[in-house]
């Protein structure tokens, strides 16, 4: 590979990075990550870019979520357990309807760097700069604040491996129990007003899970039924970070992002000479791309060529961004172009951010109902091009927020107000996120069909 190092991104044009005032603190905090033990271990990566290439083959489906921004305010363990229970609850909906593994991907333990439409946020006629996640400045709106601090990226650190090693601990430790997840899901159901909706399903996984008792594939004789594997993501934003945890594996010689097990590109810092896709051309890490609706097919053609030039299963996952009423005019160029030249890519759906609008209150939402459309037009056009629509990729949360408008408990405007948490984008609530697993769970079967 021409001319790549951890620091090459260097000489790039860079977009949506901090001016830190204090210069020598923030070398001082590099040189300090640098020393620390890496967050996530390369052979994990490499097993996460192994089932994301069976993915890519249609034999298998990513499902991906987590906070728009993790918080270190909101930093507690009921938190985690609860986001971590929803994504379980979720997997085993799509596990069945799909018949087929689920690679679970949670946007968390480092998803702590935003980029903004706005360097600038006014209220009442005062500006001051935006806040771009925890580990660059604070939320509060004042001045002091919003000053970039290189010390927040240790505290980030270790809010990340706090927050991985619960999730580990919850992986292997029995909370992820099918029969357990399985349970959760049967009171959702029965709380929720279209249960007549969703029973159907939940009884067929009710049936399945009784049926492996029964011939005695049970917690003690098979450890899938009482263990799960999570692994974690988040947008690679903060370049010095990213840089700070990046290490050469001893076995391969590579050089992976061990800040996650999957990091991507979001899509206002995806210019192919930036500093961004510079980066992350050179490391080993499964990687996505977002791809919003103005994308050209020739640009992900570029993209691709960047980022994936030996053409790898299990590298590249497109995460297409475009909005319901964006999707079906902007979506199937791209597909045909990279289906008619033999690309290997997860094609991932994130029906989020092109769906998100200003309440009257000024507050950010997306309605349910637009994200369920994206997701279903995702569907349909995967199947109208003959293309396998890998995954989805969700902003939500197991807390009771109130911050997408819709939903069976039809979440008005005006609820909005009720537990609006989020430190920035509108995220679905467990019950939304619920409904989502069980009415995309027929696209997911259907586009299944044939497949093995
Ligand atoms: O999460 C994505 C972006 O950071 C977010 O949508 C930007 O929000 P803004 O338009 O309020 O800056
Ligand atoms: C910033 C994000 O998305 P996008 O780059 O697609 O706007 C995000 O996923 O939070
Ligand atoms: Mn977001």
């Amino acid at each position: 590979m021409t001319n790549w190092s951890a620091r090459s991104w260097r000489e790039r044009p860079i977009q949506q990075q901090p001016n830190y005032p204090d210069k020598a603190q923030l070398n001082n905090v590099e040189q300090q990550l640098k020393m620390f033990p890496p967050l996530v271990f390369a052979e994990e990566i490499r097993a996460l870019r192994r089932q994301l290439g069976q993915v890519s083959q249609g034999q298998g489906f990513l499902l991906q979520g987590g906070d728009c921004a993790e918080s270190f305010a909101d930093f507690n363990a009921p938190k985690i357990r609860d986001t971590f229970k929803v994504i379980l609850q979720m997997a085993i909906v799509l596990t069945f309807a799909g018949s087929c593994p689920v690679t679970k991907v949670a946007r968390m333990a480092g998803q702590y760097a935003k980029p903004r439409s706005s360097d600038l946020e006014t209220i009442d006629g005062i500006a001051l700069p935006s806040y771009r996640g925890d580990i660059i400045n604070g939320p509060e709106f004042t001045e002091v604040a919003r000053v970039p601090d290189a010390q927040r990226m240790v505290q980030a650190y270790h809010h990340s491996a706090a927050t991985l090693n619960l999730l580990r601990a919850f992986a292997q430790g029995g909370l992820a129990d099918l029969h357990k997840v399985h349970k959760w899901n049967m009171s959702f159901v029965a709380a929720n007003p279209l249960k007549d909706k969703y029973l159907q399903v939940a009884e067929q996984i009710q049936s399945a899970l009784k049926f492996m008792e029964v011939v005695g594939i049970t917690a003690d004789t098979n450890a899938t039924i009482h263990e799960t594997q999570l692994f974690t993501s988040h947008e690679a934003l903060l370049l010095p970070y990213e840089e700070a945890l990046t290490r050469t594996d001893t076995l391969t010689g590579l050089p992976y992002d061990c800040s996650a097990h999957m990091v991507w590109i979001g899509e206002r810092t995806r210019q192919l000479d930036h500093a961004h896709v510079e980066f992350m051309r050179g490391i080993h890490n499964p990687i996505g791309v977002k791809i919003g609706p103005t994308t050209k097919p020739d640009d992900v053609i570029a993209l691709l060529d960047a980022l994936n030039p030996a053409n790898e299963p299990g590298r590249m996952t497109l995460i297409t961004r475009m909005g319901a009423e964006n999707l079906a005019a902007a979506l199937p160029a791209i597909v045909r172009k990279v289906k008619s030249e033999g690309r290997h890519v997860v094609w991932s759906s994130d029906p989020m951010h092109g769906n998100t609008v200003k309440a009257e209150n000024g507050l950010k939402t997306r309605n349910f109902d637009a994200i369920h459309q994206e997701l279903r037009q995702f569907f349909a056009v995967h199947q109208a091009e003959g293309t396998y629509p890998g995954g989805v990729h969700l902003e939500m949360t197991g807390e009771d927020v109130t911050e997408c408008t819709g939903g069976a408990y039809q979440i008005s405007e005006q609820d909005l107000t009720q537990r609006y948490r989020t430190q920035c984008d509108p995220r679905l609530n467990a019950d939304q996120v619920l409904e989502l697993a069980f009415l995309v769970a027929d696209s997911l079967r259907e586009a299944r069909q044939g497949r093995g």
